[in-house]
């Protein structure tokens, strides 16, 4: 067990503070509910400066590994981070392949759940460290971040209940990643640790900004400022990790998958219409300031009410013991 002296000052925190203010500042909330819904929420990228196709030609420019995605009949997918020569790292081409992964995971209406995982027993190492000096200027760098922040928050905002399957680690943009799921399940031994203090770096794909609402100002200060090792226990504890897997048998990593499949799908058996509607309603009420929130909500409520699975429940006077 890794437990620095400044983890076991780690708290659980239930409820990250109010952030609405600067939803409002940034977007309109109107067009955000409907981007919301659609499943198609872009954050900063009509910001000035961002030209998504040129950081893609210069992300494309550094290849190497893939992102695998694989849709299952169950209406849970699981999507790979697959380099294992670079314990995972994201290489140019893979962040753009996770673009398109996530494209295609927008299309998908029969989605109720997704896995995220890395290959061969690790999670992910951050971005591949050979592209990050080829593009260390601030203005590539700040370029590449967009691109990460707009796909990891489209991510985010699937309509499936997503869950980051941790095995072996996950540093920097790696740990970054973990938090661009709903829900994390580690594996003994597993570990998230934002390194970016030893880098020289903040965390730049909205992993800072995700990792407060998760676990509050005051651990996500101590994770960060002490490029803390975050094991199952201590991730448990300050309420980082969602579930503590058993893990491979095998080392295969196969184990683990099944585990975080049966996991996952206690909250995702149903129609996919209504575990969407659940992940729809959730991200809003996160996300948008009240009045929006509830507008939505009324709306996403219109599309389940009265459809197949609310009249079927009707029509078997179903009893809630
Ligand atoms: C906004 C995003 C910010 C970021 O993500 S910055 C990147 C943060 N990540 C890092 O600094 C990770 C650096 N790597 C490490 O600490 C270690 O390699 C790590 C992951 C703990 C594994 O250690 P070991 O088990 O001893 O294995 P190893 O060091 O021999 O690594 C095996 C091969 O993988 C390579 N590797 C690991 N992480 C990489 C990365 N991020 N980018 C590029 N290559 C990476 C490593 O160079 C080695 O390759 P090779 O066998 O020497 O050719």
């Amino acid at each position: 067990m890794v437990l620095s002296a400044a983890g076991q000052h780690l708290l659980r925190v239930s409820r990250p503070g109010a952030w609405g203010q600067h939803l409002l500042r940034v977007s309109r909330p109107g067009a955000w509910g409907q981007h919301l819904l659609s499943g198609i929420g872009s954050v900063s990228t009509t910001a000035k400066g961002f030209q998504e196709k040129e950081i893609r030609e210069k992300l494309q420019a550094f290849p190497g590994g893939s992102i695998d995605l694989v849709k299952q009949e169950s209406g849970i997918a699981v999507l790979t981070v697959n380099n294992p020569a670079r314990m995972n790292a994201f290489s140019g081409s893979m962040m753009v392949e996770l673009e398109e992964r996530v494209s295609q995971l927008e299309e998908w209406t029969e989605g109720k759940g997704l896995i995220v995982q890395g290959a061969a027993g690790t999670f992910c190492s951050g971005s591949d460290l050979n592209a990050v000096r080829a593009i260390s200027n601030p203005q590539d760098g700040m370029k590449m971040c967009m691109f990460m922040q707009n796909v990891l928050t489209r991510l985010l905002r699937l309509p499936l209940l997503s869950v980051a399957l941790v095995e072996g680690s996950a540093l920097g943009g790696g740990a970054e990643l973990t938090t661009a799921c709903d829900f994390r399940l580690m594996v003994p031994g597993g570990m998230i640790r934002f390194v970016h203090k030893h880098m020289g770096l903040v965390p730049g794909w909205g992993g800072a900004a995700r990792l407060v609402r998760i676990v509050g100002s005051q651990n996500a200060l101590k994770m960060l400022g002490g490029a803390l090792k975050v094991d199952p226990e201590m991730g448990l504890q300050i309420g980082l990790a969602d579930g503590v897997l058993e893990g491979s048998l095998d080392g295969s990593g196969a184990n683990a998958l099944l585990e975080a499949e049966q996991w996952l799908g206690c909250y995702t058996t149903g129609p996919a219409s209504v575990i969407r509607a659940i992940k729809k309603v959730v991200v809003s009420g996160r996300e948008l300031p009240l009045e929006v929130a509830l507008r939505t909500e009324r709306d996403v409520f219109g599309t389940v009410w009265g459809g197949p699975a609310n009249l079927q429940a009707l029509a078997s006077k179903a009893k809630h013991k």
